[in-house]
């Protein structure tokens, strides 16, 4: 395909996701409607259709209308590409511009890709860095692996994967965490990721894990395992520990026998765990607020309703986990979360409704850092 030909499929695409099709079922329903289509065209798609998303107000700005074919205007505006030459109205490009977008005056000050409603709850939580965050939501996500210290070193890994083609920098200060800079795709294939070397985990939650305390024969839950990302990065940590897995939707750990597997290690998956355990993880569902550079369709999609419903979630499997904490134990609570909300304050509200429960220790991590937004809170009962 070519470049305009790309761009006339994104503006079909993301058409169909400003119409309220999730943006993977969209780029799904295109690929098989599309068999012409290779897999570079399929990731320029995709590239052009997410850049889109995480910029959409901007773009839209700049292209002069909030339609697919607006959004691709103004993406072209923003990277400087020959407009009359790919909005040619040949076979497979998109049409010409019109006279009215061809002269569209773009505002001074463009705007800065949030939704309206939670401009003030993304303010309120993120304080003087609120803009440069929002900022740092429209750049693609950096893919980040874990080291597994059961299976080997980080420099062991950096070898390792570079004598596969697939080049990896260390996070400063974090060595066991690695950037994937080169050959991502290839990664699922390698012999370093099956073998169990590295998984794929982001850097912020990599770095909540490593502040957990853990202990040789600590029985630890991971109250909310989903494919057990945290229960994976605790276990391979620290040997000799009992590790269960629960999830309220058991199908969501199908993968997780065959991760720990790879990773070389056992793990329990439990559908009634019963206490007491020494650490249990509650990794709660959230608004994903910030993950949104991976998934930028979800900023536009969440709205007030969804978000007190996972606030109500949130604190009820806080208050299901909290009694399988053992005397002197831990409760970690985790979002992928920026907003206040779901993080500092759900964690007020349960000291409220709890007693018994000490704070440790609260921290927020932000994309500037180079990671996901994520936040952690570690409790400790009395
Ligand atoms: C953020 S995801 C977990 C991600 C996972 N910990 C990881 O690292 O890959 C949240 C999980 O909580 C689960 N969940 C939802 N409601 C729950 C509940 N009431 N009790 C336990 N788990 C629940 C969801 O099914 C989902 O898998």
């Amino acid at each position: 395909m070519t470049p305009a030909a790309r761009i006339a499929a994104a503006i079909t695409v993301l058409d169909q996701i400003l119409s309220g099709s999730p943006a993977e079922q969209a780029l799904l329903r295109w690929s098989r409607a599309s068999r012409f289509a290779g897999s570079g065209d399929r990731m320029a798609l995709r590239d052009l259709v997410f850049g889109a998303l995480r910029r959409r107000d901007s773009l839209a700005a700049l292209g002069g209308s909030l339609t697919g074919r607006g959004l691709m205007i103004g993406h072209a505006r923003q990277a400087e590409l020959d407009l009359p030459a790919i909005f040619t109205g040949a076979r497979h490009d998109p049409a010409p511009l019109t006279e009215a977008e061809a002269a569209l005056t773009p505002p001074e000050t463009l705007p800065d890709d949030l939704p309206d409603w939670l401009r003030p709850a993304w303010t309120a939580a993120l304080g003087p860095q609120a803009a440069e965050v929002a900022r740092a939501m429209t750049d693609r996500a950096p893919l980040w692996l874990r080291v597994n210290p059961a299976r080997t070193t980080p420099d062991a890994a950096v070898a390792a994967l570079a004598a596969e083609g697939i080049d990896t920098v260390p996070a400063p200060d974090f060595p066991q965490a690695l950037r994937m800079t080169s050959n991502e795709r290839a990664l699922a294939r390698s012999a370093a990721y099956r073998d169990g070397l590295v998984e794929l985990q982001d850097l912020s939650p990599q770095q909540a894990c490593a502040l957990l305390p853990l202990a040789p024969g600590l029985r630890v839950l991971d109250y909310c395992a989903g494919g057990g990302g945290k229960a994976l990065a605790l276990g391979g940590r620290q040997p000799g520990m009992t590790i269960t897995a629960h999830d309220a939707l058991p199908d969501r750990m199908a993968d997780l026998p065959a991760r720990a597997e790879r990773a070389g290690l056992r793990i329990a998956l439990e559908a009634r765990p019963r206490g007491p355990f020494d650490l249990v993880v509650t990794d709660v569902p959230c608004s994903g607020s910030g993950t949104w550079r991976r998934t930028p369709d979800a900023k536009w999609r969440l709205d007030a309703a969804q978000l007190d419903e996972l606030l109500a979630l949130q604190a009820h499997i806080l208050d299901r986990a909290a009694p399988l904490v053992g005397p002197g134990g831990h409760l970690a609570y985790m979002t992928c979360s920026l907003l206040t909300a779901e993080n500092e304050d759900q964690i007020r509200a349960f000291h409220a409704r709890q007693s018994g429960f000490v704070a440790v220790m609260q921290r927020l991590w932000t994309p500037l850092q180079g990671g996901d937004g994520f936040f952690l809170a570690l409790l400790r009962r009395d």
